[in-house]
């Protein structure tokens, strides 16, 4: 049976408009907009109304970058997809890519049908796969061509964590040559693990074994070496490459004479590196730890050239690299020695709210918001028009967003799977009010309406967002 809703009297806005429209959504899509108080939009009838007056209605984000369940360092991340979609939600996020893991002597197929068994019939959102490849061999390209066909078209390799994740040079450049045949994207964690090993030894044998550590071993100069091999790499290759979680000024110099010359290279960077910094990572008794990542954080000055490359489109996608480990048991795993700290961050629930702050502070346009955060991250996957956009035929995936609401950010009221916020005490204005995902409410006027199971593994096309 054919279920409608209307919304009236937002401001829609996507990253190519903002207009006063009402929008209908029928059987889960937009089916019609019709700027608010015209006969078109008069005309819209429906079995639910949503007053949108004041508010925004936007779509639902697309966090490109999330890692629920992941393995690491002898734990998990704490969010499973029940409670990290869930949280995705709260946040304004209805869609996630997650990261299926192929282990070393494992297969692609396997990695992904046990992240698959995770996520079938748990997520609150719906979700699509990127794969991990850490075992580069003949038997992978071929199960590379074999995911693009199935809808995970993006692949992630790493030149950091030497002898668990870690690819050299050759198996980076045949990977890169087989997506540049199927049309997959390869995604780089680039850091030079090698040399960070030896600086690692070398801090933990002079007895420097805090958290800040971290952040000094793991340098931006090697951030930046990294992302200039993998960029040279795949210009070899004559792939495009997508370089996740920058986060230092010279890693975006590389991104950006790389743009200059007219590659397909894109860079994401997360909330963690423009509102956090070594500062949080250098907080005493041990609190630093919880701010550890790689990338790490940087000194504040990174943030400025972060926040100049989203504005001039050096820097594309801001996800969240999603990655929470409780501060209690997980993130404790490392006292005495930084290199045992679960590394990763929470946050999937605060990236819109922490780009609409920048949005109030002026720092990017409402339209930008939109663009770095769901538009641009459903391009840059292969998810767009379905997600991304209202537009007619696109997934009612739909979020009415209060842009004067005041909030502060806590664990206390967060709704990740996580004892401690990354952001505790942030001031923010803006809040999401309602979220509707394939038009079915998911928040309803800050009350959870979902239910685990709603959200369903989206196949997605090769990248959308090729020069
Ligand atoms: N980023 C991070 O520290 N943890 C998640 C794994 C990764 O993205 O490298
Ligand atoms: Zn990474
Ligand atoms: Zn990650």
């Amino acid at each position: 049976m054919s279920r409608r809703t209307v919304i009236r009297g937002g401001l829609v806005i996507t990253a190519a408009d903002e207009i006063h429209a009402d929008v209908l959504i029928e059987d889960g899509r937009i089916a019609a907009l019709a700027a608010s108080g015209t006969p078109a939009a008069e005309a819209f009838t429906a079995e639910r109304t949503i007053d949108a007056t004041g508010k925004y209605v936007i779509p639902g984000g697309v966090d490109g970058h999330t890692h629920m369940e992941m393995p690491f360092g002898g734990t998990y991340a704490s969010d499973t997809f029940e409670t990290g979609t869930r949280a995705a939600a709260w946040g304004g996020t209805t869609t996630i890519v997650d990261f299926a893991i192929q282990t070393v002597g494992g297969s692609l197929r396997q990695g992904l049908d046990a992240w698959h068994a995770k996520a079938e019939g748990n997520c609150a959102v719906d979700y699509g796969f990127h794969m991990i490849v850490s075992d580069v061999n003949p038997e992978t390209l071929k199960e590379m061509d074999l995911l693009v066909e199935e809808g995970v078209t993006s692949f992630k390799q790493f030149m950091a964590y030497p002898g668990v994740f870690y690819s050299d040079d050759g198996q980076i450049l045949r990977a890169m040559q087989r997506a540049a045949e199927n049309g997959g994207l390869i995604m780089m964690h680039a850091e030079n693990g090698i040399a960070i090993d030896v600086l690692v030894e070398q801090a933990l044998a002079r007895g420097e074994t805090a958290p800040r550590y971290h952040g000094e071993v793991r340098k931006a100069l090697l951030e930046a070496e990294a992302t200039h091999r993998a960029i040279r790499l795949a210009q070899v290759a004559g792939a495009p490459l997508y370089v996740v979680h920058v986060s230092a000024t010279e890693a975006v110099a590389e991104l950006a004479r790389a743009r200059d010359d007219g590659l397909n290279v894109f860079g994401e960077t997360c909330p963690q590196y423009l509102f956090l910094s070594t500062d949080n990572l250098a907080e005493p008794d041990f609190e630093g730890a919880k701010y550890v990542c790689s990338t790490p954080l940087r000194p504040k000055d990174h943030q400025a050239r972060l926040w100049q490359g989203l504005r001039t489109n050096d820097l594309q996608v801001v996800s969240t690299d999603h990655c929470p480990f409780c501060f209690s048991g997980q993130k404790e795993l490392g006292r005495g020695d930084f290199s045992k700290i679960p590394n990763g961050l929470p946050g999937v629930e605060n990236r819109m709210d922490l780009l609409h702050q920048a949005v109030v502070e002026g720092r990017i346009s409402r339209r930008r918001w939109i663009e770095i955060a769901c538009a641009t991250p459903a391009r840059m996957f292969g998810l767009y028009p379905k997600k991304g956009t209202i537009a007619p035929g696109a997934d009612a995936d739909v979020v009415v967003y209060d842009p004067r609401a005041e909030q502060v950010i806590s664990a206390e009221t967060h709704h990740m799977n996580v004892d401690y916020s990354a952001y505790e005490g942030k001031r923010v204005t803006g809040r999401v009010e309602t979220v509707l995902s394939r038009g079915v409410p998911v928040i309803t006027e800050r009350e959870y309406t979902g239910h685990a199971g709603h959200g369903v593994f989206t196949p997605r096309s090769t990248c959308q967002y090729l020069i």
